[in-house]
């Protein structure tokens, strides 16, 4: 206890950043620390810089740096008004070139460390197109406590409270509110900017998530990146004359609106899946492309938030399953079966499993929307699904793609892997540390053949990863 307040809120001092680590920090490794290794915010490697420790933990510190004593090649000027106060785009600060260096080695260096198999070389990482303007969705949250910057608290001004924006990153209740942002492309800061003043001209209330009060609570803009379609849905607290007024007002601003709607939410959480929505003006969906395809994505679905990038994703995995037409295929983590639709027409059946149901059933629509008559899709906890009641109801898989959520997949899940033998995995990951911890468990039955990273969110520290594991 006493070492721990001894250190806690310790400086020190000249210290040379070293790598990039998990969440966006960086890694430093000072005398001081004994060993541990220190993960440091607002830095870039080869900073040198003192820091403070904000928290202490047995095997690791986390500081903050105070001072520059110089400033790494690696840095570029951050190009956004909000960076460093928004959570959205960490390394803006980095070089693009230097971004895939870290994800590659972010890549290598889990599955070396955790999943100690057998590796073959690891191709160089995929970059994406775009680097900026590269989501085709975003999800803005209005608030009535808006963050402020110290340099705006010292101005002594009377700054307005309202914000509709991003959370500040570990803030639940605090907001930037964002101008420029260049994550999703136009009209999209056009038309949280024009709500944004509507709404204060108006004297809508905004939400007020520590009372639960307010009429207006979020703001969601879908862009397809491969048609024209836009969809515009608003979150409130009620459906009344005002808000009304305010769709009308969305709607006559900005007519290459293709899908306005509204759901009314008084839960205390922001979620929606549970919700009735509206239909305010225009279709209840948007559509993106992919080679021919149709994908119709609903208010509620999932898709890829890079689409143009989520085309490379879906290529190398088809890729890695070398389908001749002949194979049953499982989509594991189907969501709304995009990959299974991708690969249908080079299988002879694919059978899609994920637990959201309404993901499920927009699968499904997928598949007949684009003449698709080979696929079978079905909703439930994979664990409780993939079991031997399932194989011996449909055919078992001669090809397994699966793409859970960061979490990995649930040791039942892999056990039942590993009973099926299945001659090829594709395994499509978001967190290579998961990834590793699996492959090692797969590597019983299993070699990893093949491992290909893609950026699919420039400016972030995140990394996709796709793996061709096959039959030993
Ligand atoms: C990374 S997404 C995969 C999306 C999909 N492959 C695509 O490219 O559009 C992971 C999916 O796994 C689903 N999921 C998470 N946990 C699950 C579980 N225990 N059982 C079934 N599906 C699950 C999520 O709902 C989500 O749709």
């Amino acid at each position: 206890m006493g070492r721990r307040r001894k250190n806690k809120n310790r400086i020190v001092e000249n210290v040379v950043i070293l790598d990039a680590g998990a969440e966006g920090k960086c890694i430093a490794r000072p005398e001081e620390a004994d060993g541990r290794v220190v993960f440091v915010t607002g830095v870039v490697p080869k900073d040198v810089v003192d820091l403070r420790v904000t928290k202490q933990r047995k095997s690791y510190w986390e500081a903050t740096a105070i001072k520059f004593h110089s400033y790494s090649d690696e840095r570029v000027d951050p190009f956004c008004e909000h960076f460093g106060i928004c959570g959205g785009c960490k390394w803006q600060h980095l070089s693009y070139e230097r971004q895939l260096f870290y994800k590659q080695k972010q890549v290598k260096d889990n599955l070396e460390r955790l999943a100690k198999v057998e590796l073959p070389e690891i191709t160089p990482i995929l970059a994406s197109e775009h680097t900026t303007f590269y989501r085709n969705k975003l999800e803005f949250t209005f608030s009535s406590r808006r963050w402020l910057t110290s340099e705006q608290i010292a101005t002594g001004q009377d700054f307005d409270n309202r914000a509709l924006g991003f959370h500040i990153p570990g803030r639940y209740d605090k907001l930037v509110d964002l101008n420029e942002c260049f994550l999703q492309a136009e009209p999209s800061n056009s038309i949280r900017l024009a709500v944004n003043k509507y709404a204060r001209e108006h004297d809508l209330e905004f939400y007020n998530v520590m009372a639960c009060e307010g009429l207006l609570r979020n703001l969601m803009i879908r862009n397809s990146q491969t048609t024209d379609d836009l969809m515009v849905m608003l979150q409130t607290t009620a459906f009344n004359e005002d808000i009304e007024k305010l769709m009308q007002f969305i709607k006559d601003s900005f007519p290459q609106i293709t899908s306005l709607q509204y759901v009314v939410n008084t839960k205390r959480n922001d979620t929606f899946q549970d919700l009735d929505i509206v239909c305010f003006d225009g279709k209840d969906y948007i559509t993106e492309t992919m080679e021919g395809l149709e994908f119709r994505i609903q208010a509620k679905s999932f898709y890829q938030t890079n689409s143009i990038q989520a085309y490379n994703l879906y290529k190398i995995t088809r890729d890695f399953a070398q389908l001749t037409g002949e194979e049953v295929v499982y989509d594991l983590y189907t969501g709304t079966g995009t990959i299974a639709n991708f690969v249908a027409k080079q299988a002879k059946q694919v059978i899609g499993v994920e637990y959201v149901e309404p993901a499920i059933e927009d699968a499904k629509i997928n598949s007949k929307l684009n003449g698709i008559d080979n696929t079978l899709f079905y909703a439930g906890d994979m664990k409780d699904v993939l079991n031997e009641e399932f194989l011996n109801k449909h055919a078992r898989p001669d090809v397994i793609l699966t793409d859970p959520p960061r979490a990995g997949m649930h040791p039942d899940v892999i056990n039942m892997l590993l009973r099926i033998g299945a001659k090829r995995i594709v395994y499509v990951s978001c967190n290579p540390a998961t990834q590793a911890r699996d492959l090692q468990l797969l590597d019983e039955k299993y070699a990893v053949k093949a491992i290909q990273p893609v950026d699919m969110f420039p400016q972030t520290h995140h990394v996709e990863n796709v793996v061709l594991l096959e039959l030993k």
